[in-house]
C-alpha cells in the first residue's frame, strides 16, 4: 500500500547571491512569488539569483501542503519516492541524486569548477566549510531567456593570437611562456598542449594584484583606444565585466582564456566536472549532481581556491559550438506538445521541455525514477492518468512526481504553456 502520493506541490528555496537580478526583475522572484503567494513578498533592492528544487540540504524544497522537507518526505517511503533501481544505483535513501534550479542573472558568476567525486570527497573531508557535500558537479544550463557564459578553455591558436597582439596579456603571462606556448600550439601531442595551457593559467591566476590590477586598467583602455585589435564583442565584454568587476584577474582568465558563449532560448550546454565556466547574463534552468561544490577563482568576493583550482582543471581546449548541447526528441508521450529532451552523458539527470502553443493535453509515460517539474510561462493543469483530481499548473508552480507516475498536462494557454521536468532514470 503505497503511503507517499504520487503527486503533489512543492516549494522551492531561494538563494539571494549578489549577482542575481533585483526584485521582481528576477525570475527567481516571480517563480517564488506565484508559488508561495502568502509567505513570499519580493523586495526590489535584493538580488533573487537562484531558485533550488531538490532534496540537498543546504536550501530544503518542502511539500506545499504542509511545509515537510521533501527529503523527509522521501525518506519516509524511499521505495515509492525514489524507486528501488535509483536507491540501488546512487546509494541513498533520502536523496534524490540531482538538483534542479532557476538562475536569474544579472553581474557575472565567478570563473569556476566543479570537482569530480574523488576531489569532492578530497575537499569536502579537508574542508567542509567551503566544500559543503562530498559529491561532483557535472551541470547544464538551458538558456530560457538569450543567455551568455564563459565555457571551457578557447582553441589554443584563439589564446596564441591574443598573446601576440594584446601586450599586457602577454606581460602578465611572461614572455618566456608565451614564446613556449606561441612554439607549441601547433603541435599534434595533445598532452602537450594541455600542460603549456596549464602553464600560461597558472602565471594569469597566480599574479599578484599588484601586477595584474594595473595591467588590467591599462587593457580596458585599449579596448576603448583600439576595439578593432579585440574585435568588437570582446572589446565591449571586457568593458561590461569590468564595470562589474573593475581591474578583476576575470577580464583575463575568462575574457581572454574562455570561450564566450552565446546561447539563444532553448540552447543548452554541458559541463562536465573539473571544466571552467562562469555564466555572464540571462536567466536559464540548470540542473546538476546533487551538490553545492564550487572552486572559484575570480570575478567574486566569495572565498576563491586558486591553487585547487589551477591543479584540478583538464585543460581540454575546443570551440564554442562544441561546448553546446543538441536537445533530442521525447518519445515516451502524446499529444498537442512540443517535447525536447535535454540528455547530457550523465547518470544523474535529464531534463525534458514541453511547450504548448495553444490549449490542448500530453499524455507522459511513467518514468523510472523521480523528477521535478515548474512551468516557466502559462497557465495549466496536471494530473495522474486516470484520476479526477487536476491540479492548478501555472507559472512558478513546481510539482514532485513519483516513479512510474504516468502524468497529463493539460495547456489552458491560449499561446504559450511552458514546463521543464528534471528527472533521473536508473
Ligand atoms: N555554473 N553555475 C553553478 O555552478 C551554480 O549552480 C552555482 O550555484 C553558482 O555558480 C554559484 O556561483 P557563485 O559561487 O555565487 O559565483
Ligand atoms: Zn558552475
Amino acid at each position: 500500500m503505497s503511503s507517499a502520493p504520487k503527486l503533489f506541490r512543492v516549494i522551492g528555496g531561494a538563494q539571494n547571491y549578489d549577482w542575481g537580478k533585483l526584485g521582481s526583475t528576477s525570475a527567481v522572484a516571480r517563480f517564488a512569488k506565484l508559488n508561495d503567494p502568502e509567505n513570499v513578498s519580493i523586495d526590489e533592492e535584493k538580488p533573487y539569483a537562484e531558485l533550488w528544487m531538490g532534496t540537498h540540504p543546504s536550501v530544503p524544497t518542502v511539500s506545499a501542503q504542509d511545509r515537510t522537507p521533501l527529503r523527509d518526505l522521501v525518506r519516509a517511503a524511499p521505495e515509492e519516492m525514489l524507486g528501488q533501481e535509483i536507491i540501488d544505483k546512487f546509494g541513498s535513501k533520502e536523496g534524490i541524486p540531482f538538483l534542479f534550479k532557476v538562475l536569474s542573472i544579472r553581474k557575472v558568476l565567478s570563473i569556476q569548477a566543479h570537482p569530480d567525486k574523488t576531489l569532492a570527497r578530497q575537499l569536502h573531508a579537508s574542508d567542509p566549510k567551503h566544500y559543503p557535500d562530498d559529491n561532483h558537479k557535472p551541470e547544464m544550463a538551458i538558456a530560457i531567456t538569450d543567455f551568455e557564459a564563459f565555457c571551457g578553455f578557447r582553441p589554443l591558436a584563439e589564446i596564441d593570437a591574443l598573446l601576440q597582439k594584446i601586450p599586457e596579456f602577454r606581460e602578465l603571462v611572461g614572455d618566456d611562456v608565451a614564446t613556449e606556448f606561441h612554439s607549441g600550439v601547433g603541435s599534434a601531442d595533445v598532452a602537450g598542449k594541455k600542460r603549456l595551457l596549464q602553464k600560461v593559467f597558472s602565471r594569469v591566476m597566480n599574479s599578484p594584484e599588484s601586477k595584474f590590477e594595473p595591467l588590467a586598467a591599462s587593457l580596458v583602455e585599449r579596448t576603448k583606444a583600439d576595439p578593432q585589435l579585440f574585435g568588437e564583442t570582446l572589446a565591449d565584454l571586457i568593458q561590461r565585466l569590468d564595470a562589474q568587476f573593475p581591474n578583476d584577474i576575470g577580464l583575463f582568465c575568462g575574457c581572454l582564456l574562455l570561450n564566450h558563449c552565446i546561447l539563444k532560448s532553448g540552447e543548452a550546454m554541458f559541463l562536465e566536472a573539473k571544466d571552467p565556466h562562469a555564466y555572464i547574463s540571462g536567466d536559464i534552468m540548470e540542473c546538476m549532481a546533487a551538490s553545492d561544490n564550487v572552486i572559484r577563482a575570480g570575478f567574486t568576493p566569495k572565498f576563491k581556491d586558486v591553487e585547487v583550482l589551477v591543479d584540478c582543471l583538464t585543460y581540454s581546449f575546443n570551440p564554442v559550438e562544441e561546448q553546446k548541447l543538441n536537445p533530442a526528441p521525447f518519445p515516451r508521450a502524446t499529444g498537442d506538445a512540443e517535447l525536447k529532451l535535454y540528455d547530457p552523458p550523465i547518470d544523474e539527470f535529464s531534463v525534458l521541455q514541453t511547450t504548448f502553443t495553444s490549449a490542448g493535453s500530453e499524455k507522459f509515460e511513467g518514468l523510472d525514477g523521480p523528477s521535478l517539474l515548474i512551468v516557466t510561462e502559462g497557465k495549466g493543469k496536471v494530473k495522474l492518468q486516470g484520476s479526477d483530481g487536476a491540479l492548478d499548473a501555472s507559472t512558478g508552480n513546481v510539482f514532485f512526481v513519483a516513479p512510474r507516475a504516468a502524468i497529463e498536462l493539460v495547456s489552458e494557454s491560449k499561446d504559450t504553456f511552458t514546463s521543464y521536468r528534471a528527472f533521473c532514470e536508473a
